[in-house]
């Protein structure tokens, strides 16, 4: 289906810390789970989850394995919707109605880069595909967009008559950020982007997704295992177990003040215990806070 919205400027820059997404109260149960008491105390159910990713800022989302993150993540993203509770986007409830207009403005980024490409489509026609779905442009229509959009995530030209299996894990993940912001969204939901990546191209993607919130105001959701990418990038966190927040706050507040044993204990499993906080600043590259050397910008 064609959509009736415009189609998106080649850039949008906006900045506040209104709050752009918000879960109120929301109560979330998979339906193989509610037959079986031992996934609901598993933690496969969310409960009663409040929390706010504010307009231009990067929110960070930890918890354990199976805490519900990634369900957190499709919740916000609407493709599933809460058994109750309320999902607001800029202000307004999310309705089935809305549905459609809410997900150009909200764009995902997984965590395989790779898997998440076509394997037999020139990276350029899988970068406009979004363009071509949802507003019926011609190819030609989208050039200026398209080359936009490779500038934005630090990609040149070269890249876009190949196919998947000719770049990089990291250009790879640009890749997916590009045709994301395609779309000019206002939000990238980012589930665990960089753990499928070696370490020093996990950097290079961190620095970018800081640079674009900043340059562009987008709004992250960073879901992540790792704190220190968390501390680095988020200036707000909340924290999961089993389904439920068990701590959320500044990042200072919830990583120099933990309030529970869980936090703690996730803090006590950060490697070298080193977050870097006195000098964490989205204003200096991740590659000098963990103490590596400079690294070139495409990965
Ligand atoms: N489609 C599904 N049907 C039933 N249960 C599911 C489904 N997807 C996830 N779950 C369960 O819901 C719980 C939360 O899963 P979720 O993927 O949200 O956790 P997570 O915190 O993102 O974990 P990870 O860090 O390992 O990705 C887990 O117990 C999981 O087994």
């Amino acid at each position: 289906m064609t959509s009736s919205i415009e189609p998106p400027h080649v850039y949008t820059a906006r900045a506040s810390s209104e709050p752009i997404l918000e879960l109120r109260n929301v109560d979330f149960c998979y339906p193989a789970a509610r037959r079986s008491a031992a996934e609901v105390l598993g933690g496969s159910r969310l409960h009663k989850i409040n929390m706010i990713v504010r307009r231009g800022k990067a929110h960070g989302l930890i918890g354990e394995s199976g805490s519900g993150k990634s369900t957190i993540a499709k919740l916000l993203l609407g493709l599933t919707a809460p058994q109750s509770g309320q999902i607001f986007f800029d202000g307004e409830l999310l309705r089935p109605d809305r549905l459609a207009a809410f997900r150009l403005r909200v764009q995902p980024v997984f965590q395989s880069p790779l898997d998440a490409l076509d394997p037999i489509t020139p990276i350029g026609k899988q970068i406009i595909a979004p363009l071509l779905v949802n507003f019926n442009m011609k190819s030609s229509e989208c050039q200026a967009r398209l080359a936009a959009a490779i500038s934005a995530v630090g990609l040149s030209g070269e890249i876009l008559g190949k196919l998947p299996h000719q770049i990089s894990g990291g250009q790879a993940q640009r890749v997916n950020i590009a045709r994301a912001l395609i779309l000019d969204p206002e939000v990238l939901i980012c589930d665990e982007p960089v753990s499928a990546l070696d370490m020093t191209v996990q950097a290079q993607i961190l620095n970018l997704l800081s640079d674009l919130r900043e340059s562009r105001g987008l709004s992250l959701l960073f879901i992540s295992h790792d704190i220190r990418s968390v501390a680095y990038l988020c200036s707000e966190i909340t924290v999961l177990k089993r389904g439920s927040i068990v701590e959320s706050g500044s990042r200072d507040e919830v990583l120099l003040d933990p309030k529970t044993d869980y936090m703690k204990s996730l803090l006590e499993a950060v490697p070298n215990s080193g977050l870097g906080l006195e000098t964490a600043s989205p204003s200096k590259p991740f590659s000098r806070q963990i103490g590596r050397r400079d690294l070139p910008a495409e990965g």
